[in-house]
């Protein structure tokens, strides 16, 4: 009888915890304010993704490395197209897609993996009600990174900015690159290393002309990619802006010209004159149903709320008043063409 009543008192509880032990990997491998995002989404699924013979052959030229086996670097300036045509070109592959968004906070755990909690299972005998015993089982959960994953199942990475995270962080690649192998140092995995499948590929990008949060690339890492500088010519930035915004080549064409306009004329850096204000410009005006004519007042309006302060950020003007009067001008010297 007491064995009867011992065996119904006795209970096992299992309780799991999450966010236990140490902070989970991040999910998006994004900026620290990211970390719970979704990642990046590929930009076909939010629009159109425009090809030109230019494009397709950019396309060509970083497949024909990818397929020998090199990982291809995408340079260029801000907004040049790099992250949209390595998109591309790693979609092309028709295998999985990754995308890890450098920054200086990411670190290996992010990477390779990371506990992301506990489970722990509680033997409770309460038999003498006074005197009880209890066991506690304490297991970590272990949740492998998007790298680790990737590097197993054969998948093309991106790795976007990979010039913003540090130069610790980025000695993983050169295991991966170098040996074909994932080191699992510091994850507390009996495993030490994970093998590369043969399909891995990767594709880093970052922007040379970046003023804030590079650090120094390392040489040992530059030396094993393939460096290749996005630039597109004028013909091929106008077809993306009227392809993908909808718009008449003439319309696409005053809108190219009005940012040259105001960066020669501020003297701002190149980023200035960028695919994504071009693409911002033609949409939000033509979302709100607005004419694409620089003396429409609401039009003009647009354009000033978009580029003051991108100039002001490329150095092109001291503050917005003044970023504000040189769209003004811009929009002015755009009207006759
Ligand atoms: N061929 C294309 N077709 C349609 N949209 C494009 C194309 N190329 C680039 N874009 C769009 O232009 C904008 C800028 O492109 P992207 O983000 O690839 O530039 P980036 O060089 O990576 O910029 P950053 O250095 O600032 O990250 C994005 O909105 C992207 O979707």
């Amino acid at each position: 009888m007491a064995a009867q009543k011992q065996a119904q008192t006795r209970r096992e509880i299992s309780a799991r915890k999450t966010g236990g032990v140490r902070s989970a990997p991040s999910q998006s491998l994004g900026k620290p304010a990211e970390k719970k995002q979704e990642q990046k989404k590929p930009t076909t699924e939010q629009a159109p993704y425009i090809k030109t013979d230019e494009i397709n052959h950019y396309i060509h030229r970083i497949s024909r490395v990818l397929a020998a086996g090199y990982p291809v670097h995408v340079t260029g300036r801000a907004g040049a197209g790099k992250t949209a045509l390595a998109m591309e070109a790693a979609r092309d592959r028709g295998r999985p897609v990754t995308l890890i968004t450098g920054n200086h906070e990411m670190n290996n755990e992010d990477l390779l993996g990371g506990i992301t909690g506990v489970t722990s299972t509680k033997l409770v005998d309460n038999f003498i009600r006074q005197v009880y015993k209890k066991e506690v089982n304490i297991k970590e959960d272990w949740t492998p990174g998007r790298l680790v994953e990737a590097c197993e199942k054969g998948h093309t990475v991106i790795y976007d900015e990979f010039s913003r995270s540090t130069a610790e962080t980025n000695n993983l690649f050169l295991s991966i690159l170098e040996e074909g192998l994932v080191p699992l140092y510091g994850t507390k995995q009996k495993k030490r290393y994970v093998k590369v499948h043969p399909e891995f590929r990767i594709l880093f990008t970052s922007n040379p002309e970046e003023y804030a949060g590079v650090f120094e690339k390392q040489d040992a890492l530059m030396d094993r990619l393939v460096t290749m500088e996005v630039h597109y010519t004028q013909k091929t930035m106008e077809t993306i802006v009227q392809k993908r915004a909808e718009v008449r080549h003439k319309d696409a064409k005053m809108i190219w010209s009005l940012l040259r306009k105001i960066k020669d004329a501020t003297k701002a850096e190149n980023g200035f004159v960028s695919l994504r204000s071009a693409l911002m410009i033609t949409s939000v005006a033509k979302k709100a149903n607005i004419a694409l004519e620089p003396d429409n007042k609401d039009f003009a309006e647009i354009c000033t709320d978009i580029l003051s302060g991108e100039l002001v950020r490329f150095g092109g003007a001291p503050d917005f008043q003044q970023a504000a009067a040189a769209v003004r001008k811009g929009l002015k010297e755009v009207q006759g063409e």
